[in-house]
């Protein structure tokens, strides 16, 4: 069977950010180290006024096709992820496609475009539709171009106010990739939840604590179903576990509940059990509070032990790199997770070759897909050719008072927009450029 998957890959930032320990927190009155240490971040990054879902997303596949060598006629296919929309009828990808049609002779009129909506997971579903349409055999030797992206921003006050972001994540899936190959077997944990939602609104209607908790349920539903279909996991099968990550914190949680899951009756349990014991089972409890009881006594004796810690370093601490640098950027978070595990192999010099990596994404309202990739023979110079690290280091550094101003237009408030200044100067990207006669957003590319 041809190999299908990701075949190359590009990050596009905002352009501004919020420090959360140095900023944040001062003002919130809190202790740093809830930023650092408990939710696990330093920055946030943020969109300057020019910047939104359309510009990040076109200045992000830009970059991929001038890299790949690609003209518009290569791309069958151009789907966007998002949580950010502006409009219900119009997707977002119509509006990149014609930033692009700007800067290209080509245009993309016989490309099928598309958006996608399911919370954060809907990033992963596309690349799904696309490696669905290659395998179908209607993409006609074309690749598709899956762009995640969104401006990750909560209402001022509301406890996920800490964990915001912005970015785009443009990937081409294509026959024979570079990157990873993309497995057929697929876990699914899905439920009808609320817990994170925006009924008609930008900003989200949250509630935090449950929406931890519903993560948690549906990870171990898809990991179970992942299971049924591919056999039991194997620890060592797997070199990186990149995971959905709103803020590390939440990965550190899903990571020991995922670890605890699968050495259940292996040998790893065994070695463990003169230190901590065996895992406790139900049947051996009276209720179900005891025994929930015991297993969150378990977890917290098995998270201090070497096996544990040496597990979670090598193949689940790596993924969190860029996380930790720019928050949550929803529909491309996990796809920010791979990389981040790509990038460390790249720094350790890694034999990397063939190595697979068990990817889980996650979406509020609530679904979780679990996976497998493995990484193909061009990683090393995709991931080379990354500029992510000059981006996150020329961000500029918003001020409190210079954050209250710019938060509130991502909500799309017109009159606002009209008041504030720009934080950097453009150049060589697509900038927005205000509303036109029919309420749509305008863009034009600035040299
Ligand atoms: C959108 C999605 O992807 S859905 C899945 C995840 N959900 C979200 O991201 C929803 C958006 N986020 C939120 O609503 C909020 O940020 C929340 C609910 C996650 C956390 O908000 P808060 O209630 O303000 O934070 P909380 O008090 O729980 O502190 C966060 C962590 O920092 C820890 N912490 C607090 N202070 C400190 C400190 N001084 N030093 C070290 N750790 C600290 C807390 O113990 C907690 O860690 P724990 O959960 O392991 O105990």
């Amino acid at each position: 069977m041809t190999a299908v998957g990701i075949d190359a890959i590009e990050i596009r930032s905002g352009k501004l950010k919020l420090d959360l320990p140095g900023t944040f927190a001062p003002q919130k009155g809190d202790d740093p180290e809830k930023y650092t240490k408990g939710l696990g971040l330093t920055n946030s990054s943020f969109p300057d006024v020019y910047e939104d879902i359309v510009t990040m997303g076109a200045n992000a596949a830009k970059r991929l096709m001038d890299r790949k060598g690609l003209e518009p006629d290569d791309i069958g296919r151009i789907d966007v992820a998002t949580e950010s929309a502006f409009d219900h009828s119009k997707p977002v990808s119509t509006y990149i496609a014609g930033c692009l049609e700007k800067v290209y002779d080509g245009d993309f009129v016989h490309a099928n475009k598309g958006e996608r909506k399911f919370a954060c997971v809907a990033g992963t579903q596309a690349v799904d539709d696309a490696y669905n349409w290659i395998r179908a055999g209607r993409n006609r030797g074309r690749a598709a171009l899956v762009i995640a992206t969104d401006t990750a921003l909560y209402a001022r006050g509301d406890p996920g106010e800490a964990t915001q972001g912005a970015g785009a994540v443009a990937m081409l899936i294509a026959e024979e990739p570079s990157l990873v190959e993309l497995s057929t077997d697929q876990g699914y944990g899905s439920k009808d939840e609320t817990d994170f939602l925006k009924p008609n609104q930008q900003f989200p209607s949250v509630d935090g604590k449950r929406s931890m908790q519903v993560y948690l349920s549906r990870m171990r539903e898809a990991l179970e179903d992942y299971e049924s279909v591919a056999g039991k996991i194997e620890l060592d099968d797997f070199a990186y576990a990149p995971f959905h990550t709103p803020f590390p914190g939440m990965v550190r949680k899903a990571a020991l509940l995922a670890y605890r899951h699968v050495i259940r009756d292996t040998e790893y349990e065994d070695d463990l059990a003169d230190e901590i014991g065996r895992q406790p089972r139900e049947d051996a409890y009276d209720d179900r509070e005891a025994y929930e009881e015991a297993i969150r006594d378990y977890m917290d004796e098995l998270k201090t032990t070497e096996q544990y810690r040496t597990w979670y370093d090598d193949a689940v601490e790596p993924t969190l790199g860029l996380s930790r640098e720019v928050g949550n950027w929803y529909t491309s978070s996990v796809h920010v997770a791979r990389v981040s595990a790509l990038r460390d192999a790249l720094e350790r010099d890694r034999d990397f070759v063939d190595e697979t990596l068990l990817v889980a994404s996650y979406g509020s309202g609530a679904q979780a897909e679990i996976h497998a990739e493995t990484v193909r023979e061009g990683w090393r110079s995709e991931i080379e050719a990354l500029d992510i690290d000059d981006q996150l280091a020329s961000r500029y550094d918003l001020s409190w008072e210079e954050y209250e101003d710019v938060h509130d237009i991502h909500e799309y408030d017109k009159d606002l927009e009209r008041e504030i200044e720009e934080f950097t100067a453009p150049e060589g990207e697509f900038v927005f450029t205000g509303w036109g006669r029919m309420n749509e957003r305008k863009y034009e590319y600035v040299e």
